[in-house]
């Protein structure tokens, strides 16, 4: 399955108060743990972002077509972009997430699904999903009629979720905030 990847470097970063991609996690940007798991699979990586301070990373920069619409601006942005019919999304705050799962994600997609992603019992995870490009047209509506939470669009479109544990949901954790960072590493020493 031709998947290319996007990954979500945009938004306010209002609870963390800097670029959230590129915060520091064990010396290294958030933004590059994720492309680390993502080489395995592929190098068709790209990144949906105004920001020129991701122009160090050598991947294709795109930007919003969208602005003040949350991942979900994002997501429509990539789609639009987008050459392949599935298409993997990711947000750029989960420095824990592994070429495993992704491969797990991508291997479970089927057709008749607009959006697969993962799920506990207690978590959804919209933001680690596989897109599929025929979604574009509810993106775009949701987007028109103000209707931006990651969840309702889920409840538009056919999906599929992955079940996982509750126990499997930590490399999926993602980092908002500084104090979230601060438990992390707490977490993990
Ligand atoms: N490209 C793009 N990505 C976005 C946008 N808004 C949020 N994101 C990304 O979506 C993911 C989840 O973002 P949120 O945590 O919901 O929002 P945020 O703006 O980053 O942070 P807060 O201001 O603290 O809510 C992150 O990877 C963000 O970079 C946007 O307008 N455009």
């Amino acid at each position: 399955m031709k998947t290319t990847v996007f990954i979500l470097c945009g938004g306010k970063s209002s609870r963390m108060q800097s670029e959230k991609g590129l915060v520091l996690f064990q010396k290294k940007p958030f933004v590059e743990h994720i492309i680390q798991a993502i080489l395995p699979i592929t190098d068709q990586i790209k990144l949906i972002t105004d920001s020129q301070e991701y122009d160090y990373l050598e991947y294709e920069k795109i930007p919003d077509l969208v602005l003040d619409k949350g991942p979900i601006g994002g997501i429509y942005t990539a789609l639009t972009h987008s050459e392949t019919e599935f298409n993997l999304i990711l947000s750029c705050d989960i420095p824990l997430i592994s070429t495993e799962l992704l491969k797990e994600l991508i291997s479970k997609h089927t057709e008749e699904a607009g959006i697969t992603v993962f799920a506990s019992e207690s978590k959804t995870h919209p933001l680690i999903g596989i897109y599929s490009k025929k979604i574009l047209p509810i993106l775009k509506t949701a987007i028109e009629n103000d209707e931006l939470k990651m969840m309702d669009l889920l409840a538009k479109v056919p999906h599929q979720i992955i079940k996982i544990e509750e126990s499997e949901n930590f490399p999926l954790t993602n980092i908002n905030s500084a104090d979230e960072l601060n438990d992390l590493n707490i977490n993990l020493s």
